[in-house]
C-alpha cells in the first residue's frame, strides 16, 4: 500500500548560483520545501525569481550547489546522471513551456518512447498511449508529427508523454506559457483532472487563474520562498475544484 505519510518531495537548504557571462546569479538561496502525496502546489513569482531553476533542481536537470532532495523519502544526494534519468522515467514526469517533443517522431512514438525506455513491453506501451491520448482528446492524431499540431495539442501530447509511466510526481514549468487563453484553460483543466485522481503536481506558472486551481500557492521571490499558503495554518480550502469549474470557454 502507498505510504501517504512520506512526502512525495522534500527539499532542504537548496542553493544554486549560476555562473554565466556576467555577475553570478543567485537563483536559489536556501529553499526548504515539502510536498505531500497528492498535493497540487503552484509556484508563482516575478521573472528571474528562480522558479525554473528550482524546478530544474527538483527534477535533477541541474545540480544544487548544496542542499538535499528526497523523492518519495529516498535521498537523491550523490545521484548520477543515469540515476536521475531513471527517476525522470519512472518517478517524475516533466513538462516545460516548449513542448519537448521529438520533432521527427509521430505523436504515438513520442508518447510511447518513455515507456519503452523504462522497459515496458511494446504492447503495454501502446495500450497506455491509446488510453492517455483518448483521455486527452487526441485520438486520431497518433500518426501526426508534432509540427502538424496546434500549440495546445502539442502540449497535451507533452502531458501524455510525461504521464505515460504513471510517475508519482509531475513537475510542470509554465506548461501553458506559450499558449493562448483557450489552450491555457485546456491545460489547466487537464492538470486539475489528473490532480483529482491523486496525481501530485508542482507547477510553476505566471498565470493567476492557473495558480488558483492548486491546493497551495508558493510565492517565490529573489531565490527564496516569500510566502507559502500552507504555512499559515489554514486548512486547504479546497478551492481547486471550484476555481476549475469557474473556467468558462
Ligand atoms: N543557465 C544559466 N546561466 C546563467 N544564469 C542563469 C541561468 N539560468 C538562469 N539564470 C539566472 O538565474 C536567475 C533565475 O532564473 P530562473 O529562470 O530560474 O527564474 P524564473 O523565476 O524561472 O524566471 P522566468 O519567470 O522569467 O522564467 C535569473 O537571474 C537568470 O538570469
Amino acid at each position: 500500500m502507498k505510504d501517504t505519510a512520506t512526502p512525495a518531495l522534500r527539499a532542504e537548504s537548496l542553493v544554486k548560483t549560476h555562473h554565466g557571462e556576467g555577475a553570478p546569479a543567485h537563483a536559489v538561496r536556501g529553499v526548504d520545501l515539502c510536498v505531500r502525496q497528492g498535493e497540487f502546489v503552484a509556484v508563482t513569482g516575478p521573472s528571474g525569481a528562480g522558479k525554473s531553476t528550482l524546478l530544474h533542481l527538483l527534477g535533477g536537470l541541474q545540480r544544487p550547489d548544496s542542499g538535499s532532495i528526497w523523492l518519495d523519502g529516498v535521498c537523491t544526494d550523490g545521484y548520477s546522471e543515469a540515476q536521475w534519468a531513471v527517476a525522470r522515467r519512472r518517478r517524475i514526469g516533466v513538462v516545460f513551456q516548449f513542448f519537448n517533443l521529438v520533432s521527427n517522431l509521430s505523436v504515438a512514438d513520442n508518447v510511447e518512447l518513455p515507456a519503452l525506455l523504462a522497459g515496458v513491453s511494446p504492447k503495454r506501451a501502446r495500450a497506455e498511449r491509446e488510453e492517455l491520448l483518448a483521455e486527452l482528446g487526441l485520438t486520431g492524431k497518433e500518426r501526426s508529427m508534432p509540427g502538424e499540431l496546434s500549440g495546445g495539442e502539442q502540449q497535451r501530447v507533452a502531458l501524455a508523454r510525461a504521464l505515460v509511466n504513471h510517475p508519482p510526481l509531475l513537475l510542470a514549468d509554465e506548461p501553458a506559457g506559450s499558449l493562448d487563453s483557450k489552450g491555457t484553460r485546456e491545460v489547466t483543466r487537464l492538470l486539475s483532472r489528473f490532480h483529482q485522481r491523486g496525481q501530485t503536481i508542482l507547477l510553476v506558472t505566471h498565470d493567476a487563474r492557473m495558480a488558483s486551481t492548486a491546493d497551495r500557492v508558493i510565492s517565490f521571490f529573489d531565490g527564496r520562498i516569500a510566502d507559502d499558503a500552507a504555512l499559515d495554518g489554514t486548512p486547504s480550502p479546497g478551492k481547486g475544484i471550484s476555481a476549475v469549474l469557474e473556467l468558462k470557454d
